[in-house]
């Protein structure tokens, strides 16, 4: 793929994928694969080299999970956590996408912390900060979480195991995966809904969990 990276090509993919950005969530798109590009150079952020297969493999989990979480009723201090959201996915670009609660993206590593708050600040992105820790040593004053959701973290029963406890009592937990939902639920949780996407040939998930 040599096409270069502009709003406008953002916004004809992104088309292509079935969806009509704004200009402006195109313009703020495209700034993250700017940097997300420019970063990946030089360290190891994403497996995708190019912007666009970036845009169709990635960032579309963020606008799909944006539609799904649309119902949640969530105030601006209400929390979300994103745990191990290493280039800020699917947080950041969830933001253009879904602006609701105060969003917490936890990840240890540090460069990989550097480089989200390097894209929160270039965006301008509201109430949405950066936790360079790993979510067992989240400081008390980050819990606890109405919403606590990950991509690629962990296998979806242990991200239940490390989320339930960082539940306030009426949160939720969001589990993306790349089947549909399980019939068989950990005890001690409710599916309340699942949804599926297409993203290429292939299909993915959400599931929301409660307690
Ligand atoms: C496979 S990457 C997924 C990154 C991103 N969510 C995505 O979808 O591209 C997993 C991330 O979890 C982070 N991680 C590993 N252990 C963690 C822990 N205990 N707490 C928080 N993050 C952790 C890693 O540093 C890494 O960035």
């Amino acid at each position: 793929m040599s096409l270069s990276l502009s709003q406008d090509a953002v916004m004809d993919l992104a088309l292509d994928c079935g969806r009509n950005l704004s200009v402006q969530q195109a313009g703020l798109v495209t700034t993250y694969l700017q940097l997300l590009e420019k970063w990946n150079r030089k360290m190891n952020l994403v497996g995708p080299r190019d912007w666009q297969t970036m845009l169709t493999t990635l960032v579309i989990d963020s606008w799909n999970l944006g539609d799904f979480l649309g119902d949640l009723d969530l105030g601006d201090d209400d929390r979300i956590l994103d745990l191990g959201a290493g280039a800020g996915l699917p947080g950041i670009p969830l933001r253009i996408f879904w602006g609701k609660g105060d969003y917490v993206l936890v990840e240890p590593r540090h460069k990989r912390a550097m480089f989200m708050q390097t894209a929160i600040r270039t965006m301008a992105l509201a109430r949405t900060r950066v936790a360079s820790c790993r979510v067992e040593n989240l400081p008390p004053n980050d819990l606890p979480a109405r919403l606590v959701l990950s991509r690629a973290f962990c296998p979806w029963r242990r991200f239940l195991d490390i989320a339930g406890p960082l539940l306030q009592e009426d949160g939720v937990c969001l589990v993306m995966a790349n089947t549909p939902e399980p019939t068989q639920i950990p005890t001690g949780w409710e599916l309340k809904r699942a949804t599926s996407y297409p993203v290429g040939t292939d299909q993915r998930s959400f599931w929301m969990f409660a307690r």
